[in-house]
C-alpha cells in the first residue's frame, strides 16, 4: 500500500515533505533570464529543488493553487512536476484541499488520481460531510493512492470553526471520530491507514491527546518555518519518529535568498535547509 511506501521513505530519509509552492517572486532572475515560458522557468527551479534534496526528501507537495495562479502554462509545470518526482521514484502529493457534493468529488478524484495531475495522495476537506469523500474511496481500495483529510488547520482562523464546542467536544474531535472509523477499513502492514489528517505544527495544545487518540491515522503537519512551527512542536505529532510527514514551503524553497552567493550555491542551501529542518524534527522526536 501507498501508505507503508510512505512509511518506508520516512525511516529512510526523514520526516521531510518538501512544499512546492512555487511563486515567481522566489525564483532566481538566473533562471528567469535562462528559460523564455512560465512553465519552463517553474519547472526548472522545482526539478533543481527536487535534484538537491532527493534522497534526504521523503514526499513532496504541491499547492494547485501556486500553479494556478500562473493558467495554463501553471499547470503545465504542475504536471511536469508531478511526473519528475514520479520519474524520480519518489512520492506526490496535490494540495488541492477538495470538498463538494458527490457527483462533483467523483470528477475530482478523476482529475488527481488520473491522468495529467495525478498524484500519490491530495487533500480533502470533510467539512462539507463525509458524503464528500466516499467518491475518493474506490481509489483507495486500489492500495495506490491516500488521502489527508482536514483535521485541525495550521492557521490561526482553525479556531473560528474547528475549535467550536459540539456535543462536549471539539468540532475536530468530531471530524476525528468519524475519521478514525472510516481509516480503520484501510489500514496497511505498518498499521497506518491510507486516510491521513492534516495537524497543524503552529497548535500544540493536545497534540499528544490527538496523536494517541488516533493512533492508525499517517499525519500531514504543516506550519513548520515560515509559519513559526518547531521541532519540538510538530514532533508531538510523531509516533517513535514516523507516523507523520512535516511540510514546510516557503523555509526551504526560499532558504537560498537569506545568502549573498545565494543563486550560485543554491542547491548546497536548500539541502542544507532539509538538513537542519530533518535534525530539528530528530532531535525533539
Ligand atoms: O492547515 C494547513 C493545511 C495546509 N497548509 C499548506 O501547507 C503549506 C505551508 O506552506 P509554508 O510556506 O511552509 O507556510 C501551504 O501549501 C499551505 O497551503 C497549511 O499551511 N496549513
Amino acid at each position: 500500500m501507498i501508505i507503508d511506501r510512505l512509511y518506508k521513505e520516512v525511516e529512510k530519509k526523514g520526516n521531510v515533505c518538501l512544499g512546492l509552492d512555487t511563486h515567481l517572486d522566489y525564483i532566481p532572475e538566473e533562471i528567469k533570464r535562462e528559460y523564455k515560458d512560465v512553465d519552463e522557468i517553474i519547472f526548472q527551479f522545482n526539478k533543481k529543488i527536487i535534484d538537491s534534496t532527493i534522497d534526504i526528501t521523503s514526499i513532496y507537495k504541491l499547492q494547485i493553487a501556486y500553479y494556478e495562479a500562473y493558467g495554463i502554462k501553471g499547470l503545465v509545470a504542475y504536471k511536469k512536476t508531478l511526473e519528475y518526482i514520479k520519474y524520480n521514484n519518489s512520492l506526490s502529493i496535490g494540495d488541492v484541499k477538495r470538498g463538494d457534493i458527490s457527483s462533483t468529488a467523483e470528477m475530482y478524484g478523476k482529475a488527481h488520481f488520473e491522468g495529467d495531475f495525478e498524484t500519490d495522495f491530495i487533500t480533502l476537506n470533510p467539512y462539507m460531510g463525509f458524503d464528500s469523500i466516499t467518491p475518493y474511496l474506490k481509489y483507495l481500495d486500489t492500495g495506490n493512492k491516500g488521502v489527508f483529510v482536514l483535521l485541525r488547520t495550521s492557521n490561526p482562523g482553525a479556531k473560528d470553526i474547528q475549535y467550536l464546542d459540539i456535543n462536549h467536544e471539539k468540532l475536530y474531535y468530531n471530524v476525528g471520530d468519524k475519521l478514525k472509523v472510516l481509516a480503520s477499513k484501510y489500514r496497511g502492514k505498518n498499521g497506518y491507514s491510507l486516510i491521513g489528517a492534516v495537524v497543524g505544527g503552529t497548535h500544540i495544545d493536545e497534540a499528544k491527546d490527538i496523536r494517541r487518540r488516533y493512533e492508525d491515522i499517517y499525519f500531514l503537519i504543516p506550519g513548520y518555518g515560515a509559519q513559526g512551527g518547531k521541532g519540538k512542536d510538530v514532533s508531538l505529532y510523531l509516533n517513535n519518529g514516523n507516523g507523520g510527514i512535516v511540510n514546510s514551503s516557503r523555509g526551504i524553497i526560499t532558504a537560498y535568498k537569506k545568502y549573498e552567493d545565494g543563486y550560485k550555491n543554491f542547491e548546497h542551501y536548500t539541502r542544507q535547509a532539509v538538513l537542519s529542518m530533518k535534525e530539528d524534527i530528530r532531535c525533539e522526536g
